[in-house]
């Protein structure tokens, strides 16, 4: 089968689950996003979330973007970046970047509302 293609279900290395449940032909997808671990010591959680992957050909592994929006519990958003990648042993890897940015209350600490980190999923 096609790899790379991202349907399906992830996991990363803070055990979060993320399942792409659909992927249409011009790249868009949308899926949902377990959270286990939240900023505010929150319970596990599903989230929206809805991204593009670049559509290559067969030998093309694509990069992608998506967003979850923490809307059930908080006023938070993150972005991932990443390209999907497969080992000699045919094993998928999506190798990440996020920005996750929570509300604050006012312009002045606006400088602290955004956090950035590396994420690594692989097939669940
Ligand atoms: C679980 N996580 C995960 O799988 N990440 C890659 C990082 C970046 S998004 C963050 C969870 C944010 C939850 C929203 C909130 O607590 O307001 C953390």
């Amino acid at each position: 089968e096609r790899k790379c293609q991202l349907s399906g279900l992830w996991r990363n290395d803070q055990d979060s689950l993320m399942e792409i449940s659909v992927l249409r032909d011009n790249g868009d997808f949308q899926g949902q996003y377990l959270t286990r671990v939240t900023l505010s010591e929150g319970c596990a959680l599903i989230s929206p979330l809805r991204g593009a992957q670049q559509q290559l050909g067969e030998e093309g592994w694509p990069t992608f973007g998506f967003t979850v929006s923490w809307d059930k519990f908080s006023n938070a958003t993150t972005t991932f970046v990443g390209q999907c990648f497969v080992d000699a042993g045919g094993k998928e890897t999506l190798s990440t970047m996020w920005l996750l940015r929570e509300a604050v209350g006012s312009l002045e600490e606006d400088w602290k509302a955004t956090r950035v980190g590396r994420n690594v999923f692989t097939r669940k």
